[in-house]
Order: C-alpha cells, then structure tokens, then sequence
C-alpha cells in the first residue's frame, strides 16, 4: 500500500501519484489502466494535455472503486477568471467523463493576466457546492500564496511545482510545511535529462539495488513531497511506485540535494505564459 499524507482540508493523498503528460502516440487510457493496476492511485491530468479523455476512460473501466482513486486536474491560462474557472470544470467533467474532481488546481498563476484570485474564488464556491473535493494551485510562488490567503482566507492544500534534484526548492517546501501546504513534485525525475545518471544517483542505487529513478522518487519521499512521475512503461510504473520499502542515509539525500543548478526549462511562475 502506498503511504498518505493528510490534507489541510482532512482528505488524504498518496505519497506518489502518475503523471499523463503524452508522449507521441501513447494510449493515455492503456497507460492509466496498467498504472491503477500496479497500485497507483493518484492520477495527475491537466486540461491543457488532452489526456483526460484516456484518464476517464481507465479510470471508469478500473476494479478500483472510484472513491479509492483520486483524480487531478487543473484549469489552464485561457480559462482564468470567476466564470472561466467554472467552465473550464465543465469541460473536464465532460472530459473525464466523471461526476465529481477529486483535486482541481490552477495550473499556473499568470500574474500579469491577474485574474488567479478570482479563479480560486470560483474553486471555493465549485468546492462548497461539491463538484470539487480539494482544491489546490501548481507553480505558484510565496508571493502569490500569500495573496490568495490574504484576500479569501482560504489556503490551498497542495502546491504543485518543479521539483528535482536539480531544482530542490528548500525555501519554497519551508514555506509550505510552515503554511500546511503539501508539496507536489512535476517532473520529479527530470524528463529526459541526464538527472538518473549523475554520481550521487547511481552511487545510491548501487548502494541500495534499486534503479537510479527510485532513488530519486525516494529522495522526495524523504523531503517530504509527492512526486508525479510519467511513465507508459508497466515494468517503470511498477518499480517507480516501490520506493517505500528502503531508506536513502541523510547524507545520500544531502549529496542528491547538493546537484542543484536551477530550473530544467526556465520556466518562472513569475514570468511564465500558460494557455
Ligand atoms: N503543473 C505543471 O506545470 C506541470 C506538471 N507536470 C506533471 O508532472 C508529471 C511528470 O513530469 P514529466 O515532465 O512528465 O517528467 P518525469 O520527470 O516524470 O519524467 C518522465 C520521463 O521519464 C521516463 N521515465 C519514467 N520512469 C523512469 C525510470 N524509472 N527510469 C528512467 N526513465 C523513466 C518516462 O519515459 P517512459 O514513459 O518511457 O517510462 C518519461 O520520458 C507530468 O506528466 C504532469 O502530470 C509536468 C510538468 C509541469
Ligand atoms: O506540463 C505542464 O503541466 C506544463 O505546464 C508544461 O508547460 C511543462 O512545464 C513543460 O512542457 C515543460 O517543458
């Protein structure tokens, strides 16, 4: 059983969960299925991947309950404001094909569109009126944190942001264990760079007799983050969500910790233009 960890809002999450950004071609529903079949049972969707389709589609043909899957999704750039949020909800239930969305976040903050405060204003009232189990915000910074506390009084549970051992984001997780916002970790093993290769990585997973991708999926386990790794392949499902059973040192997760140079893409929440 994967561990949880408990929301501010009294709901609970998996300590890891699938991400569904689309390779070329890939089965999004095939993908998803196999994933709920190994365990997994936290799905990450966006309606910006057009992967929700897949997504509800596995998730409605899964054994699994639907109550024991907690399902994400997010509202992009295009649909930020009060009545936007609302329908962009609207189109990924449609989407999902589902009744109700287990986390909804706004995918990122676009602070000079400025309209990301009446778009968690439309995600409090989605979440009273029970469309909407938990709500939360991705790539947002101290800054705009702060506001939407400050002018509705209602904290998200989760912030979802790149994370990685090249970028550890120490002051950000301080914040967010200080505030009792649960840290999620986008593209936790680095996509494609050559994170998994380097030393203290390999000298780990040597250590250990694990792959290089579990040692960096345990490294945020340790710092206390869920990670969201994609993968299509069943066996790298299966062996990215057995992380529970061993235990970096402190100074294997500090010489991990000790690659950081920054951000993979250059992507600034401050800065950054999503539609
Ligand atoms: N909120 C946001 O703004 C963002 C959110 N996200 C979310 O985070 C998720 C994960 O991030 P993503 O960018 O996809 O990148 P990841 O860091 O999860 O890397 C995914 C890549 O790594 C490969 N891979 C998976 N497991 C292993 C392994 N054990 N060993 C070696 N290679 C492996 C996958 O290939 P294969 O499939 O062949 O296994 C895939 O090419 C996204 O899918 C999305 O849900 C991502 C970016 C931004
Ligand atoms: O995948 C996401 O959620 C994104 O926001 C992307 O823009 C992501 O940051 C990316 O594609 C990085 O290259």
């Amino acid at each position: 059983m994967t561990p949880t960890f408990t929301l501010s809002d009294g709901t609970s999450i998996p300590a890891l969960g699938l991400g569904t950004v689309k390779s070329e071609g890939e089965d999004m529903a095939a993908t998803v299925g196999s994933a709920l079949d190994a365990g997994y049972r936290l799905i990450d969707t966006a309606l910006r991947y057009e992967t929700e389709g897949g997504v509800g589609e596995a998730v409605r043909a899964s054994s699994v309950p639907r109550e024991d899957i907690l399902v994400t999704t997010k509202i992009p750039g295009r649909y930020h404001g009060y009545d936007e949020a609302k329908e962009s909800v609207q189109l990924s239930l449609e989407g999902l094909g589902l009744d109700h969305i287990d986390l909804l976040l706004i995918h990122w903050p676009l602070p000079k569109v400025d309209k990301y405060v009446d778009t968690w204003r439309a995600m409090i009232d989605l979440q009273k009126d029970g469309v909407v189990t938990s709500i939360g915000v991705s790539n947002f910074t101290e800054a705009h944190l702060d506001r939407i506390v400050r002018e509705t009084g209602v904290a998200p549970v989760v912030n979802q942001v790149e994370l990685h051992p090249f970028f550890p984001q120490a002051d950000l997780r301080a914040y967010h264990a200080e505030h009792g916002i649960v840290t999620e970790s986008w593209s936790p093993l680095g996509r494609g760079s050559e994170l998994l290769k380097a030393a203290p990585v390999a000298e780990a997973a040597a250590a250990h007799d694990v792959s290089p991708g579990q040692v960096v999926l345990r490294w945020h386990h340790q710092l206390g983050a869920v990670p969201l790794p994609k993968s299509s392949n069943p066996d790298r499902q299966k062996q990215n969500l057995d992380i529970f059973d061993f235990a970096l040192t402190q100074g294997e997760v500090d010489a991990i910790s000790s690659l950081e140079r920054g951000r993979i893409w250059d992507q600034d929440p401050d800065t950054h233009e999503e539609f």
